[in-house]
């Protein structure tokens, strides 16, 4: 039977319940400053009527049997929780038969035991920010007052735990944790994190006064400089190697590396997991707490607001020519240097935001992180090219932790 299907991906919107609200202060966060964008507004929280107005069209939009809600922030835990027991309660009268998930990114400070069994009971997954051991998280990850997070941060991951709550670590690579691959990929598996998730941080600050210190990939050189958090591309590349020396004599197919796993996946022409390593992206969306929705999270900039729900529906959002631009112009986009790279195939330029250097031939456009990226898909190509072999004829891929013993390679 052929069911009439208009868009053959789910849609997908994360949702900001309390705007950029939080009762931390990170130095890199890139959303606290997002709160600039709504001054008229005192109060930056959702309305039970959106949220029902998001649940009904949000699902009924869908043309999956299963529908994932993303709930980001801000601090998502910064919402009482009859909020979301109200969310839970509307997502059910709205089901109508689909599977629906839950997933959370929270910094973890706010965990208790009620909220602990709350998402044990309905089943979400908890992402947990940390940036690895002490010194590194509490480096950048301090509340208003200057004081460190990370022993309530592991309070809060210790009550998961307890409660039985799924949930996986995201960390962010900086300037400061950059230099210590081995501390913190060894910390994460310290914790019994099976998947690990990392992202560079990259930012420029704008040198006029802004409501958004923040620049986009399209703010002039001249006008920003790179922020002191971000990592460099020799730093990113080296970590990146690093861990990936460790994870491929020991951990694989036991410690999944996010980022190793999309690596994989473009070798064998498989879609990834990270939007950033994929051809095109801009099937995410994300919508704040008055119902404007944004082409991505990282692009939460006034040009990039492609409507507000009470004004069009979510579908014609999504799908607007808009909103498919913006995930062609990933590849599209891509400078001469890029086109040419033996390692398109694995790269595709990642993320568009951090698209501010010029290509070799002076063609702008080209990825911030490209000399760390170049670095990485050569070191592990051999690897890859193994494991892909052992993926087609059907073995694990985690044989290459034998080869490597045989061989002596590495
Ligand atoms: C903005 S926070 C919102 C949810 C919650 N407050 C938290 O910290 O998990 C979501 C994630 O973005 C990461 N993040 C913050 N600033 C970033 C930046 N400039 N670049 C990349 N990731 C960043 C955070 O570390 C966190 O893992
Ligand atoms: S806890 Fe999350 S939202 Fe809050 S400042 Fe840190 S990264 Fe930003
Ligand atoms: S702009 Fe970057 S973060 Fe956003 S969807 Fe595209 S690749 Fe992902
Ligand atoms: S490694 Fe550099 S040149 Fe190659 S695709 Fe990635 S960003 Fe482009």
């Amino acid at each position: 039977m052929s069911v009439f299907a208009p868009f053959a991906k789910p849609l997908y919107v994360m949702l900001k319940p309390v705007g950029s609200r939080c009762n931390l202060d990170c130095d890199y966060c890139y959303y606290l400053e997002k709160a600039n964008l709504y001054t008229e507004k005192k109060n930056h929280v959702m309305s039970e009527e959106l949220l029902e107005k998001f649940i009904k069209e949000y699902i009924e939009s869908q043309t999956m049997p299963q529908v994932l809600f993303t709930w980001h922030g801000g601090e998502t835990l910064m919402r009482p929780l009859s909020f979301y027991k109200k969310a839970v309660e509307l997502q059910k009268k709205y089901a109508g038969g689909r599977q629906i998930d839950n997933s959370i990114q929270t910094n973890g400070t706010l965990l208790n035991d009620d909220w602990c069994r709350f998402f044990k009971d309905n089943n979400f997954l908890v992402g947990i920010s940390i940036d690895g051991p002490q010194e590194f998280h509490d480096e950048y990850r301090r509340d208003k007052m200057g004081r460190p997070s990370f022993h309530k941060v592991m309070r809060g991951m210790e009550l998961l735990h307890k409660h039985g709550v799924e949930y996986n670590c995201m960390a962010v690579v900086n300037d400061y944790n950059a230099d210590f691959p081995l501390e913190f990929y060894r910390f994460f598996k310290t914790t019994g994190s099976r998947f690990i998730q990392f992202t560079p941080i990259v930012e420029r600050i704008r040198k006029k006064n802004s409501p958004l210190k923040l620049a986009t990939a399209e703010d002039r050189e001249d006008a920003v400089e790179l922020a002191p958090f971000s990592v460099s591309p020799e730093k990113w590349g080296s970590f990146l190697c690093a861990i990936f020396d460790e994870w491929v004599k020991e951990d694989v197919g036991q410690v999944f590396v996010q980022l190793f796993d999309s690596t994989l996946a473009n070798w064998v022409g498989e879609q990834p997991g990270l939007c950033t390593m994929a051809k095109t992206c801009g099937h995410a969306g994300v919508m704040e707490f008055n119902g404007d929705v944004y082409s991505c999270d990282h692009f939460v900039f006034p040009e990039y607001r492609v409507g507000n729900i009470y004004a069009k529906p979510l579908a014609s959002m999504m799908y607007s020519n808009e909103q498919l631009t913006f995930g062609n112009d990933k590849f599209d986009k891509l400078p001469r240097q890029c086109r040419e790279c033996d390692f398109l195939f694995a790269c595709y330029g990642e993320c568009p935001k951090n698209r501010f250097v010029r290509d070799k031939y002076g063609i702008p456009g080209l990825n911030y992180l490209c000399k760390g990226y170049y670095t990485f898909f050569n070191h592990v190509a051999p690897y890859m090219d193994f494991m892909k072999r052992e993926l087609l004829a059907e073995r694990p891929p985690a044989n290459v932790m034998e080869w490597i013993k045989k061989t002596g390679s590495r």
